[in-house]
């Protein structure tokens, strides 16, 4: 029924047959596609606009993965910015029901599944939570909707609360909240009357009820089917009420799940769950995964993408093992790292993130060392000779006077880049000698994923590397560094890497 995303974005991309990286013009061309899928899955025009804005900025400029297309590379930039914006900060599914008996207010229009949710609900927390639930219908409209909560508490063997003729809303909360407290109820649920439309009366009542009950969650129930409407129900509803949380019903028919995006993007507020069907167990957890691979259209993409990602990485992890093993790092090397190194943010960025660089980084900056000296240093390591990038030994005096003359600087800056360097390969010759098994291991560290959390701090020091131990901990120890932000893009081409920064690869 819908044309899928990456077909589309093939026909964007045929002219780029080179791998490269993503052009603004490629981008926006890729955007309006984007914009179209989008609307097909029912995603409001503001919040689409709103979203692409931000995917555009993300994707230009970006390299495109070895063996995907770059319409695959930018499903994926778009999958990945669906799932930002999809996340709330409350963990889907979990309700802040401490201290009991905590009240939980339904709310939504009719129809829209909150009766049925209601008891979903209350049959998770009961089976997977343990948890004692009594529910109460306030619908005193519709004397049927407190006999289908009646009938789906006994199915699911949680209890509800009496039917007594004649009582308004406000009472029902009350004597819900006295009956829970009495019968050492965890939670109590009050499921509202629902409107076809929202109206003066039903926020009214809803807002009468929410001032007696005091709820921990307000969660409104839509249908994940209306998509726009849904919206414009939910910026009602938290504006009138206050809302904790949204469930969305019907994600289990032919819609495209673009409500969530929407609702998400209009109102802020996390989505919690979504209802699968109409059987009593058919609630899950919100996963913004799902739903962003449901509004893109598109499956196996993402995958593909992120499998290419890594076959990428083992590669480059390979290349910096035949590296090492050589000893190789030359000036070339040296310079990409010095640029990559302003990139990421200057020395301090870079605070002991290989071995060997802790220890230098004290001398560095003992030595006054800034990130205008990388610049100087980028300055050198230009003014010398193809040969002599590749040969550092090369370096005698006259060379060095021309080399520091060319970058307008003192020879002694010179020296001082040379030194580095030297203590920079000696640290690639003593790991290259380490052995294969514990290279293999770094290069898994350094290519898997995490944080921050396991660099060492910046006065560590260097490892031994004859030590087996040592080496271990070492990668281990750089086997954060892969979640940096800003990616290293062109080193792992390259080779030669000193160890720990062609670990960045190609990373959003
Ligand atoms: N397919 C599907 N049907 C659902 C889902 N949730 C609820 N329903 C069905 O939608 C219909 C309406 O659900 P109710 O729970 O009665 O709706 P309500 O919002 O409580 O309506 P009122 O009590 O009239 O305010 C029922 O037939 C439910 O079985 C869902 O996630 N998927």
């Amino acid at each position: 029924m819908f044309e899928n995303l990456s077909d589309r974005l093939s026909g964007v991309f045929d002219r780029l047959t080179k791998q490269g990286a993503l052009s603004a013009d490629d981008v926006k061309a890729a955007m309006r596609e984007v914009r179209v899928a989008l609307l097909e899955a029912d995603v409001s025009l503001p919040v689409a606009r709103e979203f692409i804005k931000a995917v555009e900025s993300k994707a230009t400029g970006q390299a495109v993965t070895k063996s995907v297309t770059p319409g695959q590379q930018v499903v994926k930039i778009v999958h990945d910015e669906l799932i930002h914006v999809l996340k709330g900060d409350a963990e889907p599914g979990a309700l802040k029901i401490s201290s009991p008996p905590a009240p939980i207010l339904m709310v939504g229009l009719q129809g829209g599944g909150k009766t049925t949710t209601t008891a979903k609900i209350a049959k998770r927390l009961k089976e997977r939570e343990g948890k004692k639930v009594l529910m109460a219908s306030l619908d005193v409209n519709r004397p049927a909707a407190m006999e289908q909560l009646a009938i789906l508490g006994t199915q699911i063997g949680v209890d509800t609360l009496p039917i007594v003729k004649g009582e308004d809303p406000v009472a029902i909360a009350k004597r819900a909240k006295t009956q829970a407290s009495l019968g050492g109820y965890d939670v109590y649920m009050l499921d509202t009357a629902g409107r076809l439309h929202i109206d003066q009366e039903l926020i009214a009542q809803a807002a009468a009820v929410r001032d007696v009950a005091n709820p921990r969650e307000t969660l409104l129930v839509v249908d994940g089917l209306t998509g726009q409407d849904a919206v414009n129900v939910a910026t009602e509803f938290d504006d009138k009420i206050g809302v904790t949380g949204v469930v969305l019903t019907r994600m289990d028919g032919d819609g495209r799940g673009g409500a969530a995006l929407s609702m998400r993007a209009v109102t802020g507020k996390p989505i919690r769950f979504v209802g699968l069907g109409e059987k009593l167990d058919a609630l899950e957890s919100f996963d913004p995964e799902r739903i962003a691979g449901r509004i893109l259209g598109m499956g196996d993409i993402v995958a593909l993408v992120e499998k290419a990602q890594q076959t990428l990485e083992a590669e480059q992890a390979e290349r910096m093992i035949r590296r090492f093993q050589k000893g190789q790092f030359n000036m070339n090397d040296l310079k990409m790292q010095l640029e990559q190194m302003i990139k990421m943010g200057g020395m301090e960025g870079l605070a002991g993130m290989m071995p060997g660089m802790g220890k230098m980084q004290k001398q560095i900056s003992e030595a006054g060392v800034d990130d205008k000296m990388l610049a100087r240093q980028i300055a050198l390591i230009n003014s010398m000779t193809k040969k002599e990038r590749a040969n550092p030994d090369l370096l005698q005096a006259s060379r060095k006077k021309r080399i520091a003359k060319g970058a307008g600087l003192e020879v002694q800056e010179l020296n001082r880049l040379l030194k580095q360097h030297r203590q920079m390969s000696d640290v690639m010759k003593k790991i290259g000698k380490g052995g294969k098994g514990g290279l293999r291991q770094m290069a898994k560290q350094l290519m898997g994923k995490g944080g921050m959390g396991g660099m060492p701090g910046g006065g560590a020091g260097m490892p031994d590397m004859n030590d087996p131990k040592a080496m271990e901990e070492a990668a281990r120890a750089l086997g954060g560094m892969k979640g940096m932000p800003g990616g290293l893009p062109g080193l792992g081409g390259q080779g030669g890497l000193p160890p720990g920064l062609s670990g960045f690869g190609k990373k959003k």
